[in-house]
């Protein structure tokens, strides 16, 4: 049966059935949100459907969120439009790591004015890269937005569609420049580049015709991963995942949520963490949300990326293939 649900001024509706949905994580949907800033670049790689992106849409965010479920998927589209904010939120139904990878790689021509950068490159399977440089030059040229179904059949938007649309862009989009952060992962001094979207509250005043300008390659401000009992051993997705020639700016703030019984440890979660990520982590900071049990209770890990878990294996790697 489909619902209706509101949060902090937002309109979900969502089907109970078929979807995930907890209202006891609405404070929590709202404290992440709030260390978020207007044109900051999200990813929610376990988007369900929608209560951190559409929230963090409002606010002026460029959203890319991602569900296995496609009735989640389905739903965050309808509750993207239905809060007017379809134009920021790129919707994505992809297991989380391939979202996550395929997001992060960085297009055969990152557009027209560096187009020698990466064109005609090839993986190394020798696989010429799937979006060829002739389509990426054309929308250059002609501004057209292609459609290019994704994996699944769906409607959703495919990372070569993204590209696409993201190239046409970048002949008139200014690069984004850094943001800095205070300690809680909150954007601050960013009024260089999002000068009329700055402290708006959410749903008020967004210019829903704002483009979607983000080159996730190059920057994203914080990566979401609410899917508690394993979202830790998720964190591998990361590794490399950063190619440093192209990103500009801070590494991204994860914030990973977890659950930890009375028998367990805090170290322990990092451990596992860093293990996943392949680095160590510097600062993590554990959010108490709620106790599901009365041994268990979920947190949010929040940290910045480590720069040591960026190193690109393959770049590492002799002419053995050793690194
Ligand atoms: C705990 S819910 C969180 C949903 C939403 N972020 C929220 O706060 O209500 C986790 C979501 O992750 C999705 N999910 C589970 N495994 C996944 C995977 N491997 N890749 C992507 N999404 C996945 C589920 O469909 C579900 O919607």
């Amino acid at each position: 049966m489909v619902t209706e649900v509101k949060q902090y001024g937002a309109t979900f509706k969502l089907d109970y059935g078929l979807v995930y949905w907890n209202s006891r994580l609405e404070h929590e949907h709202l404290r992440l949100i709030s260390k978020f800033k207007g044109g900051d670049i999200i990813c929610d790689m376990f988007a369900g459907i929608g209560p951190f992106a559409i929230p963090a849409a409002q606010k002026g965010c460029q959203v890319y969120a991602n569900d296995l479920n496609p009735d989640s998927v389905r739903y965050l589209k309808i509750n993207a439009d239905v809060n007017k904010v379809a134009n920021l939120v790129r919707a994505y139904n992809l297991d989380a790591r391939k979202f996550i990878s395929s997001l992060m790689e960085v297009p055969s021509s990152d557009g027209c004015p560096e187009s020698h950068i990466a064109i005609g490159k090839t993986s190394e399977k020798g696989e010429v890269h799937p979006y060829s440089q002739e389509k990426l030059e054309a929308s250059c040229l002609t501004g057209t937005k292609q459609h290019i179904p994704d994996e699944t059949g769906t409607d959703f938007e495919s990372n070569a569609q993204l590209r696409a649309k993201v190239v046409t862009n970048s002949a008139t989009v200014k690069r984004r420049p850094e943001s800095s952060f205070d300690e809680n992962g909150t954007t601050i001094d960013d009024s260089h580049h999002v000068p009329e979207r700055k402290k708006r509250g959410l749903n008020k005043h967004i210019n829903c015709s704002q483009p979607f300008n983000a080159k996730p390659w190059e920057h994203i401000d914080h990566v979401i991963m609410n899917l508690p009992a394993s979202a830790v051993q998720f964190l591998d997705a990361f590794r490399g995942l950063i190619k440093r020639k192209y990103w500009k700016g801070s590494l991204p703030w994860i914030h990973c949520y977890c659950f930890i019984r009375s028998s367990e440890t805090e170290d322990l979660i990092i451990s596992v963490a860093e293990t996943a990520l392949g680095a160590r982590i510097q600062d993590p900071t554990f959010y108490r949300v709620r106790d599901v049990a009365p041994n268990k209770a979920m947190f949010c890990l929040s940290f910045r990326l480590p720069e040591e878990a960026c190193i690109d294996i393959e770049m590492c790697k002799n002419d053995q293939g050793r690194i």
